[in-house]
Protein backbone atom coordinates (compact mmCIF):
# COMPACT_ATOMS: atom_id res chain seq x y z
CA UNK A 1 0.00 0.00 0.00
CA UNK A 2 0.87 3.74 -0.48
CA UNK A 3 1.08 5.50 2.26
CA UNK A 4 1.41 9.55 1.22
CA UNK A 5 1.73 12.53 3.50
CA UNK A 6 0.67 15.80 1.50
CA UNK A 7 2.30 19.35 3.25
CA UNK A 8 0.58 22.31 1.20
CA UNK A 9 1.76 24.23 -0.99
CA UNK A 10 5.12 24.39 -2.42
CA UNK A 11 6.09 21.48 0.12
CA UNK A 12 7.57 18.34 -0.42
CA UNK A 13 4.84 16.01 -0.40
CA UNK A 14 7.12 12.23 1.28
CA UNK A 15 5.81 9.11 0.13
CA UNK A 16 6.54 6.17 1.79
CA UNK A 17 5.76 3.35 -1.32
CA UNK A 18 6.63 -0.04 -1.01
CA UNK A 19 7.94 -1.14 -4.50
CA UNK A 20 5.36 -3.04 -5.95
CA UNK A 21 6.40 -5.15 -8.36
CA UNK A 22 2.92 -4.57 -10.23
CA UNK A 23 4.38 -4.97 -13.95
CA UNK A 24 5.25 -8.09 -15.49
CA UNK A 25 6.59 -8.50 -19.15
CA UNK A 26 4.11 -8.64 -22.03
CA UNK A 27 3.83 -11.54 -24.18
CA UNK A 28 5.37 -11.10 -28.01
CA UNK A 29 2.39 -9.70 -29.56
CA UNK A 30 1.19 -11.79 -32.85
CA UNK A 31 2.23 -9.89 -35.96
CA UNK A 32 -0.97 -8.58 -37.86
CA UNK A 33 -1.32 -7.34 -41.13
CA UNK A 34 -3.77 -4.78 -41.85
CA UNK A 35 -6.30 -6.11 -38.58
CA UNK A 36 -9.83 -5.16 -39.28
CA UNK A 37 -10.98 -3.86 -36.03
CA UNK A 38 -8.81 -5.54 -33.86
CA UNK A 39 -9.62 -4.75 -30.35
CA UNK A 40 -7.19 -4.18 -28.15
CA UNK A 41 -5.90 -6.10 -24.77
CA UNK A 42 -5.17 -4.71 -21.68
CA UNK A 43 -2.58 -6.01 -19.53
CA UNK A 44 -3.37 -4.27 -16.03
CA UNK A 45 -1.32 -4.15 -13.11
CA UNK A 46 -2.73 -6.64 -10.63
CA UNK A 47 -2.38 -5.34 -6.69
CA UNK A 48 -2.68 -8.51 -5.67
CA UNK A 49 0.45 -9.84 -6.22
CA UNK A 50 -0.82 -12.92 -8.40
CA UNK A 51 -0.05 -13.41 -11.70
CA UNK A 52 -0.94 -10.32 -14.39
CA UNK A 53 -4.42 -10.85 -16.00
CA UNK A 54 -5.27 -9.73 -19.67
CA UNK A 55 -8.05 -7.82 -20.06
CA UNK A 56 -9.68 -7.26 -23.55
CA UNK A 57 -10.22 -3.85 -23.99
CA UNK A 58 -13.19 -3.78 -26.15
CA UNK A 59 -13.34 -0.54 -27.07
CA UNK A 60 -10.45 0.12 -28.83
CA UNK A 61 -9.95 -0.49 -32.47
CA UNK A 62 -7.31 -0.43 -35.30
CA UNK A 63 -9.16 0.94 -38.19
CA UNK A 64 -5.89 1.37 -40.73
CA UNK A 65 -2.76 -0.23 -40.00
CA UNK A 66 0.00 0.27 -43.00
CA UNK A 67 2.71 -1.87 -41.53
CA UNK A 68 4.81 -1.07 -44.75
CA UNK A 69 4.15 3.09 -43.88
CA UNK A 70 3.64 2.80 -40.44
CA UNK A 71 6.95 4.22 -37.92
CA UNK A 72 7.04 1.38 -35.80
CA UNK A 73 6.81 2.72 -32.65
CA UNK A 74 4.57 2.56 -29.34
CA UNK A 75 2.39 5.23 -28.38
CA UNK A 76 2.01 6.88 -25.01
CA UNK A 77 -1.88 7.18 -24.17
CA UNK A 78 -3.15 9.35 -21.71
CA UNK A 79 -6.63 8.91 -20.91
CA UNK A 80 -7.96 11.30 -19.01
CA UNK A 81 -12.16 10.20 -19.51
CA UNK A 82 -10.65 6.93 -17.23
CA UNK A 83 -7.55 8.51 -15.86
CA UNK A 84 -5.33 6.13 -17.28
CA UNK A 85 -1.65 6.63 -18.69
CA UNK A 86 -0.70 3.63 -21.17
CA UNK A 87 1.94 2.24 -23.84
CA UNK A 88 0.59 0.59 -26.65
CA UNK A 89 1.58 -1.03 -29.46
CA UNK A 90 0.58 0.35 -32.70
CA UNK A 91 -0.46 -3.81 -34.89
CA UNK A 92 -2.78 -4.52 -32.01
CA UNK A 93 -3.81 -2.03 -29.71
CA UNK A 94 -2.20 -4.05 -27.09
CA UNK A 95 -1.46 -2.29 -23.38
CA UNK A 96 1.85 -3.29 -22.98
CA UNK A 97 2.86 -1.15 -19.80
CA UNK A 98 0.31 1.13 -17.50
CA UNK A 99 0.92 3.16 -14.24
CA UNK A 100 -0.70 3.08 -11.53
CA UNK A 101 -1.36 6.75 -10.69
CA UNK A 102 -2.44 8.21 -7.23
CA UNK A 103 -4.63 10.75 -8.32
CA UNK A 104 -6.50 11.84 -11.41
CA UNK A 105 -5.10 13.46 -14.90
CA UNK A 106 -4.22 16.70 -14.66
CA UNK A 107 -2.80 16.80 -17.67
CA UNK A 108 0.45 16.13 -19.45
CA UNK A 109 2.43 12.71 -19.14
CA UNK A 110 5.62 11.94 -20.61
CA UNK A 111 7.90 9.43 -20.05
CA UNK A 112 11.68 11.30 -19.45
CA UNK A 113 14.89 9.00 -20.74
CA UNK A 114 15.29 7.60 -17.56
CA UNK A 115 11.99 5.35 -18.06
CA UNK A 116 10.19 7.60 -15.19
CA UNK A 117 6.71 8.91 -15.70
CA UNK A 118 6.18 13.09 -15.10
CA UNK A 119 2.99 13.34 -14.55
CA UNK A 120 0.87 16.19 -14.17
CA UNK A 121 -2.02 14.78 -11.66
CA UNK A 122 -5.15 16.29 -9.78
CA UNK A 123 -5.48 17.94 -6.40
CA UNK A 124 -7.99 16.13 -4.24
CA UNK A 125 -9.41 19.34 -3.16
CA UNK A 126 -8.86 22.09 -5.90
CA UNK A 127 -10.38 25.75 -5.20
CA UNK A 128 -11.41 25.59 -8.99
CA UNK A 129 -11.29 23.42 -11.57
CA UNK A 130 -11.58 24.83 -15.27
CA UNK A 131 -11.07 22.49 -18.09
CA UNK A 132 -7.34 20.90 -17.93
CA UNK A 133 -7.02 21.76 -13.83
CA UNK A 134 -4.51 20.14 -11.93
CA UNK A 135 -2.55 21.25 -8.81
CA UNK A 136 -0.50 18.17 -8.47
CA UNK A 137 2.26 16.86 -10.38
CA UNK A 138 5.08 13.78 -9.88
CA UNK A 139 7.28 11.46 -11.12
CA UNK A 140 6.62 7.54 -11.36
CA UNK A 141 9.63 5.38 -10.96
CA UNK A 142 9.31 2.40 -13.79
CA UNK A 143 8.82 -0.21 -10.51
CA UNK A 144 5.65 2.08 -10.01
CA UNK A 145 7.33 4.19 -6.88
CA UNK A 146 6.60 7.63 -6.50
CA UNK A 147 9.92 9.41 -6.26
CA UNK A 148 8.62 13.24 -6.24
CA UNK A 149 5.25 14.01 -5.78
CA UNK A 150 4.46 18.24 -5.47
CA UNK A 151 1.34 20.03 -5.08
CA UNK A 152 0.42 23.15 -6.28
CA UNK A 153 -2.74 24.12 -5.11
CA UNK A 154 -4.42 26.62 -2.73
CA UNK A 155 -7.00 29.27 -3.05
CA UNK A 156 -5.42 31.33 -5.16
CA UNK A 157 -3.03 29.07 -7.13
CA UNK A 158 -3.31 26.18 -9.25
CA UNK A 159 -1.07 24.13 -11.64
CA UNK A 160 -2.75 23.44 -14.66
CA UNK A 161 -2.61 21.18 -18.52
CA UNK A 162 1.08 20.70 -19.20
CA UNK A 163 4.56 20.59 -17.49
CA UNK A 164 8.04 19.82 -19.29
CA UNK A 165 11.72 18.75 -17.81
CA UNK A 166 14.40 21.13 -18.46
CA UNK A 167 17.84 19.94 -19.65
CA UNK A 168 19.03 20.96 -16.10
CA UNK A 169 16.49 18.60 -14.23
CA UNK A 170 13.97 21.35 -13.62
CA UNK A 171 10.54 20.94 -14.32
CA UNK A 172 8.39 24.33 -15.72
CA UNK A 173 4.39 24.12 -15.66
CA UNK A 174 0.94 26.63 -16.44
CA UNK A 175 -1.05 27.75 -13.13
CA UNK A 176 -3.49 30.05 -12.86
CA UNK A 177 -3.32 32.71 -10.24
CA UNK A 178 -6.73 34.39 -9.42
CA UNK A 179 -7.00 38.15 -9.32
CA UNK A 180 -9.82 39.96 -7.86
CA UNK A 181 -10.67 43.57 -7.22
CA UNK A 182 -8.11 46.43 -7.29
CA UNK A 183 -5.81 43.72 -9.60
CA UNK A 184 -8.50 43.70 -11.88
CA UNK A 185 -8.85 47.84 -11.42
CA UNK A 186 -5.26 48.10 -12.07
CA UNK A 187 -4.96 46.58 -15.17
CA UNK A 188 -7.88 48.08 -16.98
CA UNK A 189 -10.07 45.01 -17.02
CA UNK A 190 -13.32 45.97 -18.76
CA UNK A 191 -14.92 42.32 -18.26
CA UNK A 192 -18.00 41.38 -16.27
CA UNK A 193 -16.10 38.41 -14.36
CA UNK A 194 -15.54 39.46 -10.42
CA UNK A 195 -12.34 37.42 -11.15
CA UNK A 196 -9.76 36.43 -14.02
CA UNK A 197 -7.36 33.80 -13.73
CA UNK A 198 -3.74 35.04 -14.70
CA UNK A 199 -1.53 32.48 -16.33
CA UNK A 200 2.14 32.57 -15.05
CA UNK A 201 5.23 29.67 -15.96
CA UNK A 202 6.44 28.00 -13.12
CA UNK A 203 10.31 26.48 -12.87
CA UNK A 204 10.41 24.02 -9.62
CA UNK A 205 13.50 22.67 -8.75
CA UNK A 206 12.53 19.07 -7.62
CA UNK A 207 15.37 18.49 -5.54
CA UNK A 208 14.68 21.39 -3.26
CA UNK A 209 11.04 21.74 -4.18
CA UNK A 210 11.92 25.20 -4.52
CA UNK A 211 10.21 27.77 -7.35
CA UNK A 212 13.52 29.40 -8.94
CA UNK A 213 11.93 31.29 -11.52
CA UNK A 214 8.59 32.80 -13.03
CA UNK A 215 6.23 34.69 -15.27
CA UNK A 216 3.57 35.73 -15.28
CA UNK A 217 0.95 37.54 -17.79
CA UNK A 218 -0.40 39.80 -15.35
CA UNK A 219 3.03 42.08 -15.56
CA UNK A 220 2.29 42.60 -19.41
CA UNK A 221 -0.99 43.70 -19.85
CA UNK A 222 -1.95 46.73 -21.92
CA UNK A 223 -5.78 47.87 -22.63
CA UNK A 224 -6.68 51.04 -24.85
CA UNK A 225 -10.55 51.31 -22.38
CA UNK A 226 -9.43 52.54 -19.14
CA UNK A 227 -7.35 56.24 -19.76
CA UNK A 228 -6.46 56.48 -16.00
CA UNK A 229 -4.70 52.99 -15.47
CA UNK A 230 -1.14 52.94 -16.63
CA UNK A 231 -1.22 50.30 -19.17
CA UNK A 232 -3.51 52.09 -21.23
CA UNK A 233 -2.21 52.18 -24.75
CA UNK A 234 -2.49 51.69 -28.61
CA UNK A 235 -3.01 48.03 -28.47
CA UNK A 236 -1.82 47.65 -32.29
CA UNK A 237 1.62 49.75 -31.03
CA UNK A 238 2.39 47.23 -28.45
CA UNK A 239 2.28 43.47 -29.85
CA UNK A 240 4.51 42.54 -27.06
CA UNK A 241 2.11 43.12 -24.59
CA UNK A 242 -1.04 41.09 -23.86
CA UNK A 243 -4.69 42.74 -24.72
CA UNK A 244 -6.35 42.05 -20.97
CA UNK A 245 -9.75 42.97 -23.09
CA UNK A 246 -9.36 40.91 -25.93
CA UNK A 247 -13.05 40.20 -26.82
CA UNK A 248 -13.15 36.90 -28.12
CA UNK A 249 -11.51 35.91 -24.92
CA UNK A 250 -14.11 37.56 -22.61
CA UNK A 251 -17.56 36.75 -24.97
CA UNK A 252 -18.21 33.40 -23.41
CA UNK A 253 -19.75 33.66 -20.12
CA UNK A 254 -18.47 29.85 -19.59
CA UNK A 255 -15.04 31.01 -18.57
CA UNK A 256 -15.72 32.54 -15.80
CA UNK A 257 -12.50 34.19 -15.38
CA UNK A 258 -10.62 31.80 -17.40
CA UNK A 259 -9.75 34.43 -19.71
CA UNK A 260 -6.82 33.08 -21.64
CA UNK A 261 -7.11 29.27 -20.77
CA UNK A 262 -2.83 28.59 -21.52
CA UNK A 263 -3.12 24.61 -22.50
CA UNK A 264 0.53 23.17 -23.08
CA UNK A 265 3.91 24.98 -23.30
CA UNK A 266 7.37 23.99 -25.12
CA UNK A 267 11.06 24.62 -24.17
CA UNK A 268 12.96 25.81 -26.77
CA UNK A 269 17.07 24.25 -25.25
CA UNK A 270 18.51 26.02 -28.24
CA UNK A 271 16.92 29.70 -27.37
CA UNK A 272 16.31 29.39 -24.00
CA UNK A 273 12.92 30.23 -24.89
CA UNK A 274 9.05 28.77 -24.31
CA UNK A 275 6.19 28.66 -26.43
CA UNK A 276 3.10 28.39 -24.62
CA UNK A 277 -0.12 27.51 -26.17
CA UNK A 278 -3.23 30.34 -25.33
CA UNK A 279 -6.31 28.83 -26.26
CA UNK A 280 -8.66 31.28 -25.51
CA UNK A 281 -6.72 33.64 -27.82
CA UNK A 282 -6.13 31.03 -30.41
CA UNK A 283 -2.26 32.30 -30.28
CA UNK A 284 1.14 30.46 -29.17
CA UNK A 285 2.86 33.08 -27.12
CA UNK A 286 7.29 33.17 -27.30
CA UNK A 287 8.76 34.04 -24.55
CA UNK A 288 12.42 34.53 -23.28
CA UNK A 289 13.61 32.48 -20.55
CA UNK A 290 16.96 33.51 -19.98
CA UNK A 291 15.53 36.47 -17.62
CA UNK A 292 16.02 36.60 -14.08
CA UNK A 293 12.05 36.22 -12.29
CA UNK A 294 12.91 40.25 -11.71
CA UNK A 295 13.73 40.69 -15.27
CA UNK A 296 10.58 38.39 -16.29
CA UNK A 297 8.37 40.73 -14.20
CA UNK A 298 9.92 43.40 -16.38
CA UNK A 299 9.97 44.39 -19.87
CA UNK A 300 14.17 44.79 -20.09
CA UNK A 301 16.84 42.01 -19.78
CA UNK A 302 17.14 38.33 -21.08
CA UNK A 303 18.74 37.44 -24.03
CA UNK A 304 15.82 39.56 -26.07
CA UNK A 305 16.37 42.17 -23.76
CA UNK A 306 12.27 42.38 -23.24
CA UNK A 307 12.24 41.15 -20.12
CA UNK A 308 9.19 39.25 -19.77
CA UNK A 309 7.17 40.92 -22.57
CA UNK A 310 6.02 38.42 -25.61
CA UNK A 311 9.40 37.93 -27.86
CA UNK A 312 6.99 36.80 -30.19
CA UNK A 313 3.36 35.25 -30.96
CA UNK A 314 1.60 33.62 -33.63
CA UNK A 315 -1.85 32.42 -34.84
CA UNK A 316 -4.20 35.13 -34.42
CA UNK A 317 -3.42 39.04 -35.02
CA UNK A 318 -6.85 39.93 -34.40
CA UNK A 319 -5.56 39.53 -30.48
CA UNK A 320 -3.78 42.55 -31.10
CA UNK A 321 -5.18 44.45 -33.79
CA UNK A 322 -2.42 43.53 -35.94
CA UNK A 323 -2.44 42.51 -39.87
CA UNK A 324 -2.38 39.17 -41.36
CA UNK A 325 -4.20 36.22 -42.05
CA UNK A 326 -5.62 34.44 -38.22
CA UNK A 327 -4.74 31.02 -38.28
CA UNK A 328 -5.54 29.54 -35.16
CA UNK A 329 -9.04 28.71 -33.82
CA UNK A 330 -7.79 27.60 -30.18
CA UNK A 331 -4.96 25.62 -30.36
CA UNK A 332 -2.52 22.85 -28.74
CA UNK A 333 0.08 21.09 -28.29
CA UNK A 334 3.10 23.20 -29.76
CA UNK A 335 6.09 21.38 -30.45
CA UNK A 336 9.53 21.75 -31.83
CA UNK A 337 10.35 19.63 -35.11
CA UNK A 338 13.60 17.64 -34.33
CA UNK A 339 16.00 20.08 -35.82
CA UNK A 340 14.27 23.01 -34.74
CA UNK A 341 13.73 24.90 -37.36
CA UNK A 342 9.58 24.14 -37.53
CA UNK A 343 6.92 23.83 -34.71
CA UNK A 344 4.04 21.59 -34.91
CA UNK A 345 0.15 23.13 -33.95
CA UNK A 346 -2.94 21.59 -33.65
CA UNK A 347 -5.17 23.81 -34.11
CA UNK A 348 -8.81 22.52 -33.20
CA UNK A 349 -11.75 24.57 -34.55
CA UNK A 350 -14.82 26.45 -33.19
CA UNK A 351 -17.76 23.32 -33.35
CA UNK A 352 -20.08 26.04 -34.24
CA UNK A 353 -18.10 27.92 -36.90
CA UNK A 354 -15.67 25.20 -38.04
CA UNK A 355 -15.93 22.33 -37.24
CA UNK A 356 -12.60 20.82 -38.31
CA UNK A 357 -9.35 20.65 -36.54
CA UNK A 358 -5.83 21.45 -39.13
CA UNK A 359 -2.07 20.55 -37.74
CA UNK A 360 0.28 22.93 -38.95
CA UNK A 361 3.98 22.98 -39.53
CA UNK A 362 5.04 26.58 -39.27
CA UNK A 363 8.60 28.03 -39.90
CA UNK A 364 10.00 29.22 -36.93
CA UNK A 365 11.28 33.28 -38.17
CA UNK A 366 15.47 33.18 -38.18
CA UNK A 367 14.84 36.64 -36.36
CA UNK A 368 12.04 37.15 -34.23
CA UNK A 369 10.78 40.74 -34.75
CA UNK A 370 7.44 41.56 -33.41
CA UNK A 371 6.14 43.46 -36.76
CA UNK A 372 3.36 46.72 -35.86
CA UNK A 373 2.79 47.35 -39.39
CA UNK A 374 3.10 43.78 -41.53
CA UNK A 375 2.01 40.55 -40.35
CA UNK A 376 3.71 38.15 -37.77
CA UNK A 377 2.05 35.14 -39.08
CA UNK A 378 4.21 31.99 -40.07
CA UNK A 379 4.66 30.41 -43.04
CA UNK A 380 2.80 27.15 -43.19
CA UNK A 381 5.49 24.41 -44.25
CA UNK A 382 2.79 21.17 -44.40
CA UNK A 383 -1.03 21.01 -42.74
CA UNK A 384 -3.26 18.15 -42.60
CA UNK A 385 -6.98 18.14 -42.14
CA UNK A 386 -9.32 15.76 -42.90
CA UNK A 387 -13.33 15.83 -43.08
CA UNK A 388 -13.30 13.49 -39.74
CA UNK A 389 -10.57 15.13 -37.74
CA UNK A 390 -12.19 17.64 -35.29
CA UNK A 391 -12.05 17.76 -31.50
CA UNK A 392 -13.13 21.03 -29.67
CA UNK A 393 -10.77 19.93 -27.20
CA UNK A 394 -7.19 18.76 -26.15
CA UNK A 395 -5.62 16.87 -28.98
CA UNK A 396 -1.73 17.67 -30.94
CA UNK A 397 0.08 16.40 -33.28
CA UNK A 398 4.24 15.19 -33.59
CA UNK A 399 6.82 14.74 -36.46
CA UNK A 400 8.07 10.80 -36.03
CA UNK A 401 11.91 9.39 -37.01
CA UNK A 402 10.23 8.30 -40.43
CA UNK A 403 8.71 11.57 -41.39
CA UNK A 404 5.19 10.92 -40.48
CA UNK A 405 3.05 12.58 -38.17
CA UNK A 406 1.03 10.99 -35.29
CA UNK A 407 -1.66 13.15 -34.31
CA UNK A 408 -4.32 12.79 -31.10
CA UNK A 409 -7.99 13.68 -32.16
CA UNK A 410 -8.90 13.85 -28.54
CA UNK A 411 -12.42 12.70 -28.79
CA UNK A 412 -11.47 9.61 -31.22
CA UNK A 413 -8.06 8.86 -31.23
CA UNK A 414 -5.03 8.65 -33.14
CA UNK A 415 -3.92 9.08 -36.65
CA UNK A 416 -0.79 8.65 -38.05
CA UNK A 417 -0.26 10.09 -41.77
CA UNK A 418 2.33 10.48 -43.64
CA UNK A 419 4.32 13.93 -45.25
CA UNK A 420 2.21 12.93 -48.45
CA UNK A 421 -1.22 12.87 -45.89
CA UNK A 422 -1.47 9.05 -46.50
CA UNK A 423 -3.64 8.22 -43.59
CA UNK A 424 -1.27 4.71 -42.43
CA UNK A 425 -2.71 4.31 -38.77
CA UNK A 426 -6.06 5.25 -37.62
CA UNK A 427 -6.76 3.64 -33.80
CA UNK A 428 -10.28 4.24 -32.22
CA UNK A 429 -10.53 4.46 -28.66
CA UNK A 430 -13.51 5.71 -26.07
CA UNK A 431 -12.33 8.31 -23.98
CA UNK A 432 -10.55 11.91 -24.05
CA UNK A 433 -6.62 11.84 -25.08
CA UNK A 434 -5.23 14.40 -24.28
CA UNK A 435 -1.96 13.59 -26.21
CA UNK A 436 0.18 10.93 -27.47
CA UNK A 437 3.50 10.99 -27.40
CA UNK A 438 5.78 8.62 -29.77
CA UNK A 439 8.68 6.55 -28.12
CA UNK A 440 11.11 4.84 -30.48
CA UNK A 441 11.69 1.12 -29.37
CA UNK A 442 14.89 1.62 -29.40
CA UNK A 443 15.08 4.92 -27.10
CA UNK A 444 16.25 5.11 -23.51
CA UNK A 445 12.75 6.03 -21.96
CA UNK A 446 11.60 2.60 -23.20
CA UNK A 447 14.53 0.54 -22.59
CA UNK A 448 15.14 1.78 -19.16
CA UNK A 449 11.24 1.38 -18.46
CA UNK A 450 12.66 -2.20 -18.83
CA UNK A 451 10.52 -3.94 -21.88
O1 LIG B 1 -12.07 17.83 -19.54
N1 LIG B 1 -10.84 17.86 -19.65
O2 LIG B 1 -10.12 16.94 -19.27
C1 LIG B 1 -10.26 19.01 -20.27
C2 LIG B 1 -11.07 20.03 -20.75
C3 LIG B 1 -10.48 21.14 -21.34
C4 LIG B 1 -9.13 21.20 -21.44
O3 LIG B 1 -8.60 22.31 -21.99
S1 LIG B 1 -7.88 22.27 -23.36
O4 LIG B 1 -7.50 23.63 -23.65
O5 LIG B 1 -6.71 21.41 -23.22
O6 LIG B 1 -8.81 21.72 -24.35
C5 LIG B 1 -8.33 20.20 -20.96
C6 LIG B 1 -8.89 19.09 -20.37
Amino acid sequence: MRKLKFIFLFSLLISSCEKDDYHTLPEEPEQVGIPEETPGQTEVPDESGEENSVKEDPVSKILIYNEALIEDSYVLINNAASNRVYLIEKNNGKIIFEWDLPSGIGNDAELLPNGNLLVALTDDDPAYTFGGFGGRMAIIDPQGEIVWDFKYSDEFSLSHHDLEILPNGNIIFIAWEKKTGDDLKEVGFTGDDEQVYAEKILEINPNLNEIVWEWNVWDHLIQDRDTTSQNFGVISERPMKVNINYEDALKDGDYKGDIFHANALEYDEENNLIYLSVNYFSEVWVIDHSTTTAEASSSKGGNYDKGGDLVYRFGNPEAYNGSGERLFFHNHNPNLVAGGNSLLVYSNGIPSVDPHSTVYELKIPEIFNLETAGTNELEILWSFSDPDLFSAKVSGAYRLANGNTLITQGTFGFWEVTNTKEVVWKYKGEGFFWRGYPYSKESDAIKNLGI
